[in-house]
């Protein structure tokens, strides 16, 4: 892969621009934000990594963005491991990391949840896996490390929870919440995850755990403060149609103007507009 890469490009250069987990922590050492989009298809990943993101996450918003459930709770390792193949085949330079979906991990056996990991990076070509919780998984997220797979941490809306919280809702606003968060991220750093995940939390406390931690902290719904932000690539295209977080911006309206012009293919066949004979062969 490295050589085919050397050999299709100019060498040197390609190779250096190949995102990994150190060049992630030298942009947080270096004062330079670092970029995450999610993907869940070929087409998808080709143009983010194109566009020199550093980080492709394939989430488990793939249940809501994606194949319409209502949660993430329904997504299978099968289904992670299905788009994952085709995320890694459109990317190139970007360190890509897979979610760990719902009751692949935290049931109890480490030993599973570090095969299931396995299976993201073996089968599916992830570089990464990102595990949600705090302190109730270092056990399980240090096995992983030991495995010689990286892990990224996932604090504050972690929407595999969203029953616990009774809904997808703003994180650590008591102060407990606040101090239990900073504990879950300090112990995280000390399990050894390589960055950190911060959704949905004030900004004034996304800040505290940045400063706080040595590893990126990458926010989603978490301030500027943050080494580096991540939003679910419909959401910032205006491809969602479903409810907006407000911490979405949306840079364009893709989904609209997608119904535009399959309005006018429409009209253009129903009028027998198209296909002219330039579209057609003699
Ligand atoms: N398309 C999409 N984008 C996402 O960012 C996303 C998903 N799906 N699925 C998984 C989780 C769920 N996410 C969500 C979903 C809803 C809110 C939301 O309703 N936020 C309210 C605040 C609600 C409250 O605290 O009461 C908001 O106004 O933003 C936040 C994050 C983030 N993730
Ligand atoms: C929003 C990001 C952090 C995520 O976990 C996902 O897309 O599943
Ligand atoms: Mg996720």
């Amino acid at each position: 892969m490295f050589f085919k890469r050397l050999v299709k490009n100019d060498g040197v250069k390609r190779l250096q621009s190949k995102v990994n987990i150190n060049s992630l922590q030298n942009k947080k050492d270096n004062n330079q934000k670092i970029t995450m989009l999610t993907a869940y298809d070929y087409q998808f990943a080709k143009l983010i990594d194109e566009a020199e993101i550093d980080v492709i996450l394939v989430g488990d918003s793939l249940g809501m963005v994606v194949l319409g459930y209502d949660t993430t709770l329904e997504v299978t390792l099968d289904d992670m491991i299905y788009h994952t193949q085709a995320v890694a085949r459109g990317r190139e330079n970007a360190l890509l990391v897979a979610d760990l979906p719902f009751m692949t991990y935290k049931t109890g056996n480490i030993a599973q949840t570090v095969k299931n990991a396995g299976q993201l990076i073996k089968t599916a070509k992830a570089e990464a896996v990102k595990l949600e919780g705090g302190r109730e998984i270092v056990d399980e997220i240090a096995a992983v490390i030991r495995a010689g797979i990286p892990v990224m941490g996932h604090l504050g809306l972690t929407p595999q929870s969203v029953h616990q919280f009774g809904g997808f809702k703003v994180q650590g606003q008591t102060d407990a919440a606040a101090e239990k968060l900073i504990a879950d991220a300090l112990a995280l750093e000390e399990a050894g995850v390589f960055a950190l995940v911060l959704e949905c939390i004030s900004r004034d406390l996304a800040a505290k755990v940045t400063n706080q931690l040595s590893i990126p902290v990458i926010g989603i719904g978490a301030g500027r403060s943050c080494d580096g932000q991540v939003l679910v690539v419909h959401d910032m295209l205006g491809i969602n149609n479903q409810f907006v977080p407000k911490f979405v911006r949306e840079y364009d309206n893709l989904g609209e103007k997608v119904k535009k012009a399959i309005k006018t293919y429409k009209q253009d066949v129903e009028q027998g507009e198209f296909p002219t004979a330039g579209e057609s062969f003699s």
